[in-house]
């Protein structure tokens, strides 16, 4: 892995080749800016792309620089750690002003045996909240009410929620916490948030409210972000936060067959998952269709058509699209058994 200032020069050198000088001051201009930070992407991209790329991470990094953001992740499993990882990967706030809860002190021990960013660890939600200007609650949906129960009192205005807590409505944050005009986004990211390359939906109760545009901030700076409407956070968690599993066995898949034609498994992997990050890239940088693309590869009376048209008589599409659909329905089912349960106990 290149560090930053080495990236920094490769993406100029290769810049300064391909277009003008007054272009180039405006690139180094960035470039100097102290949450300067330039991906590999970068090397590749078109300069106005490039430029407009870093002014705008300039200026959402020194917005949370700048204002010392203090992050508390509540409830910090797998997908907490993920967006730590994340979010002090991507510069957003310093690793010192990230603290991650936990409820057990065996859980904690086993974080600070794993934490290389620096992150703070506490079981106390309250003293964590009380310290923050932004929460991201990432507890399990069984024990969100607790939480809450216990951080009301310490919620302030000017505390942005975000929750990526699938099933809990925006309504039910804002009624455990008694304050109807709470500040919360929903959020559905994914795993790959840790790398910054996570698909994020995002909701809020009112389209104009101004957390949404801070979510989307901190979101667009750990990959790619959606806002969608409320009801639709639960077939985003089947596409986007599931979704990150069907992929990964697909790849899987593809890695296994690898094997069988003669490649040792880290090898078949590593050319499976570059094949499908390629594939990915074809659709989001190419802005092509997934048809498009494929009727490229396939040769008549090629090999490819003949693994495809193998795949597809073997139900492949029809597959994913069942896995997807019934991942939905199943986060629908959830959603609703855990409304019922709490309709009954209050
Ligand atoms: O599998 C689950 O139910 C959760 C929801 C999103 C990702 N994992």
């Amino acid at each position: 892995m290149l560090n930053q200032s080495a990236l920094a020069e490769i993406c100029c050198t290769h810049v300064t080749n391909r277009y003008s000088e007054g272009s180039m001051k405006e690139a180094r201009e960035y470039q100097k800016s102290p949450h300067y930070e330039v991906s590999d992407r970068c090397v590749w991209a078109d300069l106005s792309l490039f430029c407009s790329e870093l002014k705008n991470k300039a200026k959402c990094l020194d917005a949370f620089y700048k204002y010392q953001i203090v992050t508390p992740i509540l409830g910090c499993g797998n997908i907490g750690m993920a967006i730590a990882k994340g979010i002090v990967f991507a510069k957003l706030v310093p690793a010192q002003n990230v603290t991650i809860t936990r409820r057990s002190n065996e859980s904690l021990e086993r974080f600070e045996k794993e934490n290389k960013e620096g992150l703070k660890a506490t079981r106390d939600n309250v003293a964590a909240v009380k310290a923050a200007s932004i929460l991201i609650l990432a507890v399990t949906p069984q024990t969100l009410n607790d939480l809450l129960e216990s951080i009301k009192s310490e919620i302030r205005d000017d505390h942005l929620i975000i929750s990526v807590i699938s099933g809990a409505e925006i309504s039910d944050i804002r009624k455990r916490i008694g304050n109807d005009k709470a500040e919360v986004i929903r959020a559905m990211p994914n795993t790959a948030i840790a790398f910054r390359e996570s698909m994020t939906c995002l909701a809020a109760a009112d389209g104009k409210s101004p957390g949404l545009q801070t979510s989307k901030q901190i979101f667009d700076s750990l990959g790619s972000t959606l806002v969608v409407s409320e009801d639709q956070m639960v077939p985003a968690t089947a596409l986007c936060a599931c979704g990150i599993a069907f992929f990964l066995r697909a790849i899987r898949a593809a890695a296994q067959g690898g094997i069988e034609i003669g490649f040792h498994s880290e090898e078949a992997i590593k050319l499976a998952a570059q094949t499908a990050k390629g594939a990915a890239e074809l659709l989001l940088s190419g802005d092509s269709h997934p048809e498009r693309e494929v009727d490229r590869v396939t040769t008549p009376q090629g090999c490819t058509i003949t693994g495809l048209n193998t795949m597809e008589h073997n139900g492949f599409s029809s597959a994913f699209i069942k896995g997807i659909v019934t991942s939905a329905e199943k986060a629908a089912v959830l959603y609703k058994a855990k409304k019922a349960k709490e309709n009954a106990q209050e």
